[in-house]
């Protein structure tokens, strides 16, 4: 199955210029869906992680059924002030707006193997501050995932471990 077949591209979204790579359909798509997953389990289960994280808010969507299929636990890397307790946080610049994602400073146990999932990866800033913040609070950060990789703004450049698209756009 082509899962770009399932992508909806959406101009101008949410500024002028951006080509937005909408998931809806993929997600609304059963069959499409299922493929999605069982793609992502076969490239992440390699890594034999303890944990995945997921990336608000898309990233969720994509984290959670991967961890339950995986039998890890999953950990959220959300949009700042809403979690509770100690928490870190990292400031970046994405592909159309200034962002910051935190953590929970006792997210994972020390050395536990993490794989961080986002349903895209545009220039990278967001997967590389979440990586970031994973290793302040003692993870070991083994791999990095998404569905879309935007391959022509050379994300993946900005991450010191291995990365899985399940498709990429090259222009
Ligand atoms: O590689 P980058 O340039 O950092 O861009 C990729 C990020 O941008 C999107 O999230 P967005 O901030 O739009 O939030 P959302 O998931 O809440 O829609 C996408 O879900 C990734 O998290
Ligand atoms: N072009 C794009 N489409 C969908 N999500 C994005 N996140 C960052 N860039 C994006």
């Amino acid at each position: 199955m082509d899962l770009k077949d399932h992508i909806r591209e959406i101009p101008d979204f949410p500024k002028p210029g951006i080509l937005f790579y909408d998931i809806s359909t993929l997600l609304a798509h059963a069959d499409a869906w299922q493929v999605t997953m069982g793609r992502m389990a076969k490239a992440a289960r390699v890594y034999q992680p303890d944990v995945i994280a997921g990336v608000e808010s898309r990233g969720f969507l994509v984290a959670a059924p991967l961890a339950l299929k995986l039998g890890c636990g999953f950990i959220m890397v959300r949009k700042p002030g809403k979690l509770p307790g100690g928490t870190v946080t990292h400031t970046y610049q994405n592909e159309y707006r200034e962002d910051t994602v935190e953590i929970q400073d006792n997210a994972v146990e020390p050395g536990q193997r993490v794989i961080v999932v986002d349903d895209l990866l545009a220039t990278g800033g967001t997967m590389s501050a979440s990586i970031s913040l994973l290793r302040k609070v003692g993870a070991d950060v083994c791999a990095a995932a998404c569905i879309i990789e935007l391959g022509f703004l050379k994300g993946r450049d900005a991450i010191d471990v291995p990365v899985h698209a399940l498709m990429t756009y090259d222009s």
